[in-house]
């Protein structure tokens, strides 16, 4: 178990993260997620020993994490950390970079372990080339399967597929993070992308300005965001007063729509004036605009045409499970 207890650290006199808090559990998945510059980063840093801390504790199992003036070197045997630049040896093979680690006096067994990881990361096409020969995407892979072959309790990773295109990434995450859990290792998770989240973290971690605004399971964030931010990073949202969506209503409260919760009517709902139609391949995005001048973003199965008139609605089983919120 990690256990993190009022954690806070500055940059030269200007506050990053403010009283940290949180645990993560043996083989869990931690994703934390943020605008960029929230601190996600830092966050790995510090729990990796690589930042001196003003306040709080960091543990992981007995082990105090306490920073530089402590520790020789970051991190331990327990706990590995992928940083945004990859730590590797471009001068040898993609084998030799992954085994390195591996005992040298087991070479049956560290074969097929260097063999499993280069699967996971699909890297077998490429186990007898120079590192240096690579692309960014395949190095990063290279990273990601030395990193594996660490065997860490703990393993921390900064945005692991930023370099990886769409075409490989689907299939990779489902790798990495099916080997995490096959082999019970508990992992935080920097990103932004949603697609590394709702899928495949148990629990989610909201920052910004600072602090973690949520810490829940991935699906009860997305299904009962807290506010607009955290629905923005894991999906097209709408921030809509209830009052417009729920005649009789009084409550000058709103809640979060998501794009493809809206459906379309050519009768009745909430007026909407169509702005522009976008292509996303199995549907459109369609902008708005709301009575009030507000846009709003909904999904269609068609486009339409601008300044056509169209209304919305939201079923009552969204609108009553979604949490009412202040402000606009
Ligand atoms: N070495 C440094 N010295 C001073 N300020 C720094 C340093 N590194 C980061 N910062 C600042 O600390 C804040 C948090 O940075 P951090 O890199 O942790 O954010 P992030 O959420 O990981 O961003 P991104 O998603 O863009 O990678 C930012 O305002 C950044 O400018």
């Amino acid at each position: 178990m990690l256990t993190v207890s009022g954690l806070s650290f500055s940059y030269d006199q200007e506050p990053v993260l403010e009283g940290l808090g949180f645990e993560v559990a043996p083989g869990e998945i931690l994703a934390v997620m943020g605008e960029s510059g929230c601190g996600k980063s830092t966050l790995l840093k510090l729990l990796y020993g690589m930042l001196p801390f003003e306040k709080g504790t960091i543990q992981w199992k007995d082990h105090p994490i306490k920073g530089p003036a402590f520790q020789l070197l970051p991190g331990g045997p327990f706990m590995k950390y992928l940083a945004q630049d990859f730590d590797l040896m471009p001068y040898t093979t993609v084998a030799e970079n992954i085994s390195q680690h591996l005992s040298p006096a087991e070479p049956e067994k560290t074969e097929a372990r260097t063999r499993e990881l280069m699967e996971t990361m699909e890297l077998l096409p490429y186990r007898d080339k120079k590192v240096w020969r690579l692309s960014g995407g395949q190095q990063q892979r290279v990273a990601l399967a030395r990193v594996l072959a660490l065997q860490p309790e703990l393993l921390l990773l900064d945005e692991p597929f930023s370099h990886i295109d769409h075409f490989l990434r689907n299939r990779l995450r489902r790798n990495l993070f099916g080997f995490l859990k096959k082999e019970g290792i508990s992992c935080i998770c920097a990103t932004h992308d949603r697609e590394d989240v709702l899928p495949f973290a148990d629990r989610v971690m909201i920052l910004k300005d600072t602090v973690a605004l949520d810490l829940r399971p991935a699906k009860e964030i997305f299904e009962k965001p807290g506010n607009l931010y955290t629905a923005e990073l894991l999906g097209e949202a709408n921030l809509i007063p209830i009052a417009v969506l729920k005649a009789y209503s009084e409550t000058t409260r709103n809640i979060i729509v998501y794009s493809h919760e809206f459906r379309i009517s050519e009768k009745s709902g909430m007026p909407v004036t169509v702005r522009q139609s976008f292509y996303l391949g199995s549907h459109y995005r369609i902008q708005g605009e709301l009575e009030s001048g507000k846009p709003v973003y909904f999904d269609a199965p068609q486009p339409y045409e601008e300044g056509k008139n169209v209304f919305l609605n939201v079923s009552l089983e969204t609108i009553n499970k979604r949490m009412p919120i202040e402000g606009d």
